[in-house]
Order: structure tokens, then sequence, then C-alpha cells
């Protein structure tokens, strides 16, 4: 824009006049792309015809967005700007086509805050009860997409995630992190010394058991289906004046209208939550991206050293490998491996056609851009 190079006026009128002239500028320049965007939908619809149009595509979006980090001068940081264009985007693709995002509720689940930030704010939220439910929504077609809780940095896996991968035909099409802070939540009314029973996620609860344990000691710990369930259960109560309270995350805390008795809670700082996004496609490589294999072993020993040998030969580097019992044989295993590269690089190619000669089943569960954001 010419007007970037233009020195800058040092009066408060001229300043705003200023910015509103810029404001015009930026706002012309998202028209133009939100027309690009319209035309690109009636090429793919042209192309690609009737139901089957793929309008998501994860693999363009990092790339967008990865560049507009590295080519980013200030003085708004990278993540602030990346942001702002994550927004421009999600207007963009709502503009192709709205997207109806199924995600692990009730509303202001830490998932629903991973689902706004990986497609932005101009999604249609659907809110599901549990995580098969949103498999379900998705693979029945009513969500375009669903986001699901994978791992956190304190508590390890998700098993019901995971062992939703197994009867699913839905691939893996992104993943997001997302730091979480707990706080101890009670109704307005509520005086937090009386409070005899706290709410929450048993995740939630596991990764605040030190602070539990040093200052509610005596309090009753109940595991409910999510912490925003555990918030909705907190306002409730202080409705007819129970003492109950909740640990949860701010969303929800706002959402039900509750005080922070105390905040950031958790036993780790760093503690970071792992989600996924789940889709009916294949996601082209985006120049940076990670691929989750479920490999179910055969058992006899030596098996995991087998599978495992053929990442160290090809030079792939595994970053995580999970374990749940195969519900097929009695002491039988499903291997989860989440690895660096796309299942089309060459390299990765190659460990995939060596496990499945050595597994008994190797399903790739996707391969997607490694999260951004
Ligand atoms: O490039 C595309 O395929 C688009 O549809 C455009 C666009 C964008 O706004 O940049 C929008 C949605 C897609 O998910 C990716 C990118």
């Amino acid at each position: 824009m010419s007007n970037s190079k233009q020195a800058v006026p040092d009066t408060l009128p001229l300043l705003r006049e200023r910015i509103d002239s810029i404001d015009s500028q930026i706002q012309i320049l998202i028209n133009e792309r939100a027309s690009c965007a319209q035309k690109v939908a009636e090429v793919k619809l042209a192309e690609q015809g009737g139901e089957s149009v793929v309008f998501y595509r994860p693999e363009r979006e990092a790339q967008v967005l990865r560049r507009v980090m590295e080519r980013n001068e200030g003085p708004l940081g990278n993540e602030e700007m990346a942001k702002i264009f994550r927004q421009v985007m999600s207007s963009c693709l709502a503009l192709e086509k709205p997207m109806r995002i199924a995600f692990l509720g009730p509303e202001g689940t830490f998932t629903q805050q991973a689902a706004l930030k990986h497609f932005g704010k101009s999604i249609v939220s659907a809110p599901m009860a549990a995580i098969d439910e949103v498999f379900r929504e998705v693979e029945s077609g009513a969500a375009n997409y669903g986001v699901v809780p994978v791992e956190n940095s304190t508590e390890g896996v998700v098993n019901h995630t995971l062992d939703s991968f197994r009867d699913s035909r839905l691939k893996i099409c992104g993943e997001v992190e997302e730091r979480i802070h707990h706080h101890l939540l009670v109704s307005p009314n509520i005086n937090s010394e009386d409070v005899t029973h706290i709410y929450s996620h048993q995740q939630s609860l596991a990764q605040c058991r030190a602070w539990l344990d040093r200052y509610w000691p005596h309090a009753e710990r109940i595991a409910v289906s999510s912490n925003a369930e555990a918030a909705r259960l907190a306002a409730e109560a202080g409705r007819s004046g129970r003492a109950i309270a909740a640990i949860a995350g701010e969303v929800a805390c706002e959402l039900y209208g509750l005080l922070k008795v105390s905040s950031n809670i958790e036993d780790r700082p760093d503690n970071t939550t792992r989600f996924l996004i789940v889709g009916n496609q294949d996601v082209p490589p985006s120049g940076k991206d990670k691929t989750s294999l479920l490999i179910s072993a055969k058992n006899e020993p030596g098996a995991l050293y087998r599978l495992l040998e053929a990442f160290e030969r090809h030079g792939v580097d595994m970053t995580r490998l999970e374990t749940r019992p195969s519900l097929m044989s009695r002491w039988g295993y499903i291997f989860y491996i989440d690895f660096v590269g796309h299942y089309l690089d060459e390299d990765c190619r190659a460990v995939i056609d060596e496990l499945r000669e050595r597994a008994s089943e190797v399903k790739v569960l996707g391969s997607y851009p490694v999260a951004v954001l």
C-alpha cells in the first residue's frame, strides 16, 4: 500500500484521518479477497461438482498463515497478525460455504475454544455430549468437521478419542494446540468458604490435583462429563443456595456468570491440550505435516521392535506412541503412532509399506498440517 511509506503524522486528528484512510483501503482489499474466494468456490463447484465439493482446504490455510507469519515485519507480532488473517479466511470460507463444526460440548468447553482457534469465528457451532457423538455427527454428514481432544501435556492421552478411530472411517484433517488455564469458580451469591464439593471433568481435576490437595483437601471432588457442565452445575446450585464450586476455563466462567475464587490453578503452568480436527477428506501436503497411524500388531515377541525399526531405518521422526488394548484378542494391542511428514512423502510411504508387511492392520488416520497458531 502506497501510504505505508508516508511519514506518520503526529497530531491526533491527522493520525485518525490516516487510520480512516488505511481502514477504507483494508476494507476494499478484504472484499476483493472475499470476491476471489467466491470465485474459488465457483471453480471448485465446476471442477468437483455436486455433493463432493471440498471447500475447506486445511493445507492451503496452513500455508497462508505460515506465509503471513514469515513475511510479518511488525509492530504487530506474528501470532497476532496470523489471528487476524485466520478470521479473514474464516469469513471467506463462510462465504463459500458455512461450516457446521461439531465439538465436545457443552458450550464453553476448551474444545469449543480450540474449534474457534482453528476455524475462526465464522462457523456454526454444534456442541455434542460425548466424543463418539462428535464422530457420529460428522460421519452422518450432519456436521462438516468435528473437534475432539486427544492428549494433554500433564495427563496424557484421551482414550475415548483414540478408541473412536478403531471403527470410524473419518480422517484427521488438522490439529490445534491450546494452553489450558483452569480457575476455581463459584456462583456470585455463594461464599467460597462454604464450598464442600468441587465439580469438574476428570482430566481437569487431575491437572489441578496438587493444588486441590494443598488448598481444598476436605472438599469432595466430583467428576462430571465436561468442565463446562461443571460450571453449569455450579451456577444452577448457586441459584438454590448450594455451595458447589467448579473447575473450568475462561469461556465457561463467562458463559455461566461465575466468579473466580482462584485463577490459573493448574499444577503445571505449561499445561497444553492437543485437539484433532476430524472430517471426510484426505488432506494434500502443506509442506510441514504430521501423520497419524493406527496399527494392530501381531501378538508375538519383538512385534513392536520390528514396527519401530522401520522408522529408524528410513529416518522418519516418530513423535508419539500410544498403546491401547485390542478389543479383538485378549492380549493383543493397538498402537497409535504419530510421525513427522505426509503419507505421500517417499520416506513415509516406504515406512507405511513395511509396516503393512509386519502388522495385522495399518490404518492411516490422516496426514495433516502441523498446528500453525
Ligand atoms: O484457496 C482456497 O481453496 C479457498 O477456498 C480460499 C481460502 C482463503 O480464504 O484463502 C478459503 C477457504 C479454504 O479453506 C482455503 C483458503
